[in-house]
């Protein structure tokens, strides 16, 4: 495997977790102890993104947001990696595009928070992300409600495996979605900035 990309197997089951992470916290830990538990997958990788395609802001330096989550986030079956700056991609459908030719055989799920399924049809090619890997949604707080009632939910309502189900979605055909209520932790990035205790460029 070339430098800096993740180890997995054949037939292995890789959640990935992507964001800006700016700053990587306990939330971020949470939901990945959780996705792990509740997905039936073998690992799971943070993708820290050179920067999310919506966002305006630009994030914290990459070697910093990554030195933070390694920080953060320490478990034998979880990798944190820049691997987004090493594909040249941004855009998790040319993400995924690049991971399935650079991973053969794995199978991949993308994870997130229940406020990104709220936006995902915002999203470039969403509908070729949801056609293409099974996606696990995870509780977040104020969230709940806008997530299972936005366009990606109604559009792909015939896809959803219910939650009792969610071991089953790693092994599951795209199109494939599930949503687990989770007891939730009400941290953000955001807040943690605006209280002044990350990075600051000048
Ligand atoms: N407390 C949380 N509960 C559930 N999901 C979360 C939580 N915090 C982050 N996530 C999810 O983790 C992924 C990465 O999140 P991100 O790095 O943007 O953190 P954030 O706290 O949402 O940041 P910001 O406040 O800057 O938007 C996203 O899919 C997001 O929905
Ligand atoms: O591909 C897109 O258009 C797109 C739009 C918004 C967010 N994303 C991805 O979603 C993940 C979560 O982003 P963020 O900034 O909310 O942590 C991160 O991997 C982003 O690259 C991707």
């Amino acid at each position: 495997m070339r430098t800096g990309f993740p180890p997995a197997g054949r037939g292995q089951s890789v959640g990935l977790l992507g964001g800006s992470f700016d700053p990587a916290h306990a939330g971020h830990v949470h939901i990945t102890r959780e996705a792990l538990r509740r997905f039936g997958l073998d690992r799971l990788w943070w993708l820290v993104t050179p920067g999310n395609p919506l966002k305006d802001r630009g994030p914290a330096p990459l070697a910093v947001r990554m030195a933070r989550a390694r920080a953060q986030m320490q478990h034998p079956k979880v990798s944190i990696t820049d691997i987004e700056s090493r594909l040249g991609t941004r855009a998790t459908a040319d993400t995924l595009m690049a991971l399935r030719a650079a991973y053969p055989g794995v199978r991949f799920v993308w994870l997130m928070g229940a406020d990104n399924l709220a936006q995902f049809h915002r999203w470039q090619n969403w509908r070729a992300i949801m056609e293409t890997v099974p996606l696990g949604i995870l509780a977040r707080p104020d969230e709940r409600i806008s997530a299972r009632t936005s366009p990606a939910a109604r559009i792909y309502r015939h896809a959803r495996l219910p939650a009792q189900a969610s071991h089953l979605l790693a092994r599951a055909e795209a199109p494939a979605w599930c949503f687990v209520n989770v007891p939730m932790v009400d941290v953000s990035s955001t807040a943690i900035r605006a209280n002044g205790d990350w990075y600051s460029a000048g």
